[in-house]
């Protein structure tokens, strides 16, 4: 039984971008719904190109990639169907893998009704919407989360790219999707780790964002850990409206308001890079940099030491890393100034005033990132 506020209507969320609008359809077992879906959303499409990881491939998206050539568009014409699998985790989110996929785009015919499908993690999904972000200079897509991370932040907002070595997301495109379905019940066959992983970024919606959800993720932690269903799709649903309500505001990042979906994130890319990429995941990364900002936060007395305690708190329920034994000042702060928020060579942070309220904030003194780095080590 879950405790706190009802159920949202979870089945349908929309971000509103212009011309670029498009629908979030959350559902469970609906995977036989998607294809109709897809060909509602892209009536046109003559072509999809299925990007899955290796993961999820035989499993999940071979019975999609399946309905979708069985089906006709509504002008009777059949669909035709490639579909590829990545290798699994954080390393493929690279050129070589982003070369191999445009190789591949190629040899099949993509051209521009040819719709990208992908189906993932947030691997998956930031990889196959930067191939299709650039291809042809452009072509639709479509994402298919398949961790509770893609379905929680990576599907939503249209953010895509690829990692360098020492620097996360660093080249890439704003590339909206033009449909994401949400089905919680693939969640099934993901592994306990991966699914925690994605919690780090649950809490972040609730510190920046919205008390009350924090307040429902205290009460419902050991739900959630535990992967109750109504839980979890409650947490999706509240995860998928707060982020498409940010990105609706400022899609590119421009105005600041977008900004607060970086909460953690400017030490969490610090950590992944330094740790080496997949070592720590993305979500338990950002647990800890979530930590950290923090900690910095009340250095600065912009906010109380009973922030840090309930989130602790709510990250140990939700079975996350709150401190990092490797946590190096020194090697993260290079990789830190190469942060996507820097301004006039200026780091700037994600810092939270109170639970469900942050500011983004510029000139802060070194020493206080030092001891707020230290202040997390094991
Ligand atoms: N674009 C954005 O807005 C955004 C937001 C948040 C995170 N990200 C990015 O997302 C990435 C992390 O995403 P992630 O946590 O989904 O990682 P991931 O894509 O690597 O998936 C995690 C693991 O789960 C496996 N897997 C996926 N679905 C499965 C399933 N249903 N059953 C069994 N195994 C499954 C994968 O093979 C992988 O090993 C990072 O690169 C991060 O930077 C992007
Ligand atoms: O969508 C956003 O905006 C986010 O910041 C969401 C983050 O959870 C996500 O990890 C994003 O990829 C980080 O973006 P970056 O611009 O710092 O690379
Ligand atoms: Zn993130």
């Amino acid at each position: 039984m879950l405790s706190g506020s009802q159920t949202p209507d979870s089945s349908l969320v929309e971000v509103s971008l212009d011309n670029r609008s498009y629908r979030i359809e959350i559902g469970t077992d609906s995977i036989g719904e998607f294809c109709q879906s897809i060909l509602s959303a892209l009536g046109d499409m003559s072509h999809a190109m299925v990007i899955s990881d290796e993961a999820v491939e035989t499993r999940w998206a071979m019975p999609i990639a399946s309905s979708i050539a069985k089906a006709k568009t509504d002008s009777g014409d059949e669909v035709r169907v490639n579909l590829i699998s990545i290798p699994s985790g954080e390393t493929s989110k690279s050129f070589e893998q982003l070369d191999k996929l445009w190789q591949w785009m190629l040899e099949s015919s993509c051209d521009r009704r040819s719709v990208v499908i992908a189906i993932g993690g947030g691997v998956i999904g930031d990889l196959a919407g930067f191939a299709a972000a650039t291809f042809t200079r452009g072509i639709r897509f479509v994402q298919v989360p398949t961790t509770l991370l893609a379905m929680v932040d990576s599907s939503v907002g249209g953010k895509t790219g690829i990692n360098l070595p020492t620097a996360k997301n660093m080249v890439g495109a704003f590339w909206q999707p033009s449909l994401v379905c949400i089905d919680t019940a693939i969640l099934s066959t993901l592994p306990d780790r991966d699914f925690r992983s994605g919690l780090g970024e649950v809490v972040k919606y609730g510190v920046i964002d919205d008390a009350e959800f924090f307040h429902w993720l205290e009460n419902n932690a050991s739900a959630l850990a535990d992967r109750d269903d109504d839980a979890v799709r409650y947490a999706v649903a509240k995860s998928c409206q707060s982020k498409a309500s940010v990105v609706g505001e400022d899609e590119r990042e421009t105005t600041g308001r977008r900004a607060i979906l970086n909460y953690g994130h400017t030490f969490a890319h610090a950590i992944e890079a330094t740790a080496g990429y997949g070592n720590v995941l993305h979500g338990e990364a950002v647990a800890i940099g979530m930590q950290m900002a923090a900690s910095l936060a009340i250095e600065l007395k912009l906010c109380e030491p009973d922030l840090l305690d309930r989130q602790t708190k709510l990250l140990k329920a939700c079975g996350l890393p709150t401190t990092f034994a490797a946590a190096d000042p020194q090697a993260m702060l290079p990789v830190m100034r190469r942060d996507k928020k820097v301004s006039h060579g200026n780091l700037r942070f994600v810092l939270p005033e109170r639970i469900g309220s942050v500011l983004l904030l510029g000139d802060i003194q070194e020493s206080g990132v030092i001891n707020a780095i230290n202040a997390c080590k094991a």
